[in-house]
């Protein structure tokens, strides 16, 4: 006799929400109980008023995950919007995501045999995904889930994109999605667009997240990240404390990791590769990793307190992207010159993974070696000062475009000083929390480093409260503790690892979400990016204080030192114009030269 279907109810008074368990970008997702059926669920709250730029997305990502069907890959139980909230129902994934598990019991990274299991059945998801059309474009551990019996899924469509969106197979992308860590060199270049392969890149660097506690160049800023991802050989397990991995291991990721996405295998091919010969089984897993765990309320508490602070500061805007890009050497000097003996250790936790560029084969393929790269990236980034001139215009067109910055979100722009950040945002004791925790301290080596491009003027709080006061809403049931819980927010501690979604939709509104600035958090929230709150106020007519348009007032800049910050961005800027007239110049010789031929010839 076939089992009836069990059905969701999609109404918001039919669950009852207790603590959180996690935060995306774009949402907050908690541990719920269905009430008439029963049974703990999970439930991520969008708040469609903050994303109202991103609806497509999420649209999509809603889509996708009630269509698709595989054991490793989440379905969605349901979903239903309640006033200006989208709920979607998932299965209760009780052990977390891998990076939560990781960060909380093994920040040094897993063991082989788990990191093969766990890779297994993330890779059987990926297959099921490209044969059915589907670009998953956000693989990373925090997108790794599992359940008390070890169970693993993937999760997380936010960013996946359908092969078949025209009808026909449309077989590569052009948009500029994904966690820049994670993100392929060819997704970041924007040269041909981008496919299946892209997930493959990702799960490369998910294989080095898993087995070090941290994906590659995670210390650094998104623009950095960029540079490096782009102009370094590809990072792999080939250092001293990686001969604790197998071969078959280090060259299942070198697969993954070649810089040309037609050599990369696809992933049915991968999961054929000897090193999944070593994963084990869903109980191995649950008996290893998540058996003795706190619950992941609790975990998800502790972990939050610390990254609470450091994370703040991120933002994906274009103009911190571009100033970060300028500060690069700034940051090298800071980060070798301060304390030299936390340095190395920074160096040897994070960095590396950078190779020099001149040690990459031709076909852009890992065949660094242990001994003679330079482990800590650093001498990488000498050059990287030099290659701002030159620096691939591509990626900045792509990410110039991708912004879309217009008028209306530039009011009152200003910049404020790394120093004022930092002070805001980090706790006191914050130096300890940062030898203790890599993320902390990667985050914190970000924070410090960069001016913040913030943005002042109206404060319109356009988020309400997640549940609402009304007769039949969740928020009746809910227990003191819960409510104060579960007020819906959009702190200071995302993180920055956060997908970038490239070409932002405009609100239709022209609304920008205004949020409260008290406490240094974000004040302003376009989609998945943030603004931070006051400083110096500048203001321009074209979306851009570093570029105004021809003809409008010079952006006046107040005597203060946070003014200096923007200095390296304007001589980059100053650089770059100044190679475009030489360009211009030549051709408009070659052109007149080209025309006095013509008027020869004819004469
Ligand atoms: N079904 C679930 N069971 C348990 N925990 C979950 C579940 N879904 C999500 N989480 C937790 O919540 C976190 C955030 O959820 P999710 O990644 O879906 O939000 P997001 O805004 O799309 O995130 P991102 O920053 O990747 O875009 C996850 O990293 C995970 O730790």
């Amino acid at each position: 006799m076939e089992v009836p279907e069990k059905k969701y109810p999609v109404d918001a008074k039919d669950y009852k929400l207790y603590e959180e368990i996690g935060e995306g970008v774009s949402a907050t997702v908690y541990r719920a109980l269905c009430i008439p059926l029963n049974e703990i669920v999970a439930i991520k709250v969008l708040d469609l008023e903050r994303c109202s730029n991103d609806l497509d997305g999420i649209r999509r990502e809603v889509h996708t995950m009630s269509l698709i069907d595989h054991p490793n890959v989440l379905q969605a139980h349901c979903s239903f919007t309640d006033r200006h909230n989208l709920w979607v129902v998932m299965p209760y994934m009780a052990g977390g995501s891998c990076l939560h598990i990781m960060k909380f019991s093994y920040p040094e990274g897993f063991e082989e045999p788990v990191i093969a299991t766990l890779l297994r059945e993330t890779l059987k998801a990926l297959v099921y995904l490209h044969a059915h059309g589907h670009i998953h474009r956000d693989v990373k551990a925090g997108n790794i889930l599992l359940d008390t019996n070890g169970a693993v899924k993937l999760a997380d469509f936010g960013v996946s994109a359908c092969m078949f969106d025209t009808g026909d197979r449309q077989r590569s992308r052009n948009t500029f999605v994904g966690t820049p860590c994670w993100m392929a060199p060819e997704v970041m270049q924007q040269l041909h667009g981008y496919d299946f392969k892209a997930d493959i890149w990702s799960f490369g660097i998910t294989a080095l997240e898993l087995a070090h506690g941290h994906a590659p160049f995670s210390k650094y800023p998104p623009m950095k990240v960029l540079l490096m991802t782009l102009q370094n050989a590809p990072p792999g397990l080939d250092y001293e404390r990686d001969k604790r991995f197998s071969k078959s291991f280090k060259e299942m990721v070198a697969a993954c990791l070649v810089k040309d996405p037609k050599k990369r295998p696809t992933s049915e091919k991968l999961l054929k590769h000897h090193f999944f010969k070593h994963a084990k089984s869903s109980d191995y897993l649950a008996r290893t990793i998540i058996d003795g765990l706190p619950p992941l309320g609790e975990r998800f508490r502790m972990l939050k307190q610390e990254y609470i602070r450091g994370i703040s500061a991120w933002n994906f805007n274009l103009e911190d992207l571009k100033n970060q890009a300028a500060m690069i050497q700034d940051d090298d000097d800071s980060s070798t010159m301060k304390n030299p003996e936390l340095d190395m250790k920074q160096k040897d936790m994070h960095d590396d993974y950078a190779f020099p560029a001149g040690k990459q084969s031709p076909d852009g393929t890992n065949n660094s070696n242990t001994s003679d790269s330079h482990e800590d990236g650093f001498d990488d980034l000498d050059s990287l000062e030099g290659s701002l001139a030159s620096f691939p215009i591509k990626p900045l067109q792509a990410l110039k475009g991708c912004f879309d910055i217009g008028e209306d979100e530039i009011e009152n722009a200003s910049w404020k000083n790394v120093a004022q950040a930092d002070a805001e945002t980090r706790s006191p004791n914050k130096s300890e929390n940062k030898q203790a925790g890599r993320s902390d301290g990667d985050n914190l080596a970000r924070t410090s480093s960069l001016p913040q491009f913030v943005v002042t003027g109206q404060k319109k709080i356009l988020s309400g409260p997640l549940l609402h006061d009304n007769a039949g809403s969740s928020k009746k049931k809910l227990c003191d503790g819960d409510r104060e819980n579960m007020q819906p927010r959009y702190p200071s501690d995302r993180n920055y690892s956060g997908p970038i979604l490239h070409r932002q939709r405009r609100d239709p509104n022209n609304h920008t979400s205004v949020e409260d600035s008290s406490d240094g958090a974000v004040v302003q929230r376009k989609g998945r990016f943030q603004v931070m709150p006051v400083g110096i106020s500048t203001k321009s007519p074209t979306g851009s204080c570093l570029n105004p348009a021809p003809g409008s007032t010079a952006v006046p800049l107040s005597p203060n030192p946070a003014a200096s910050a923007i200095l390296p961005s304007l001589q980059c800027i100053l650089q770059q114009n100044n190679v475009q007239r030489d360009e211009i110049i030549k051709l408009i010789k070659l052109v007149e030269q080209g025309n006095a031929l013509t008027f020869c010839f004819v004469q």
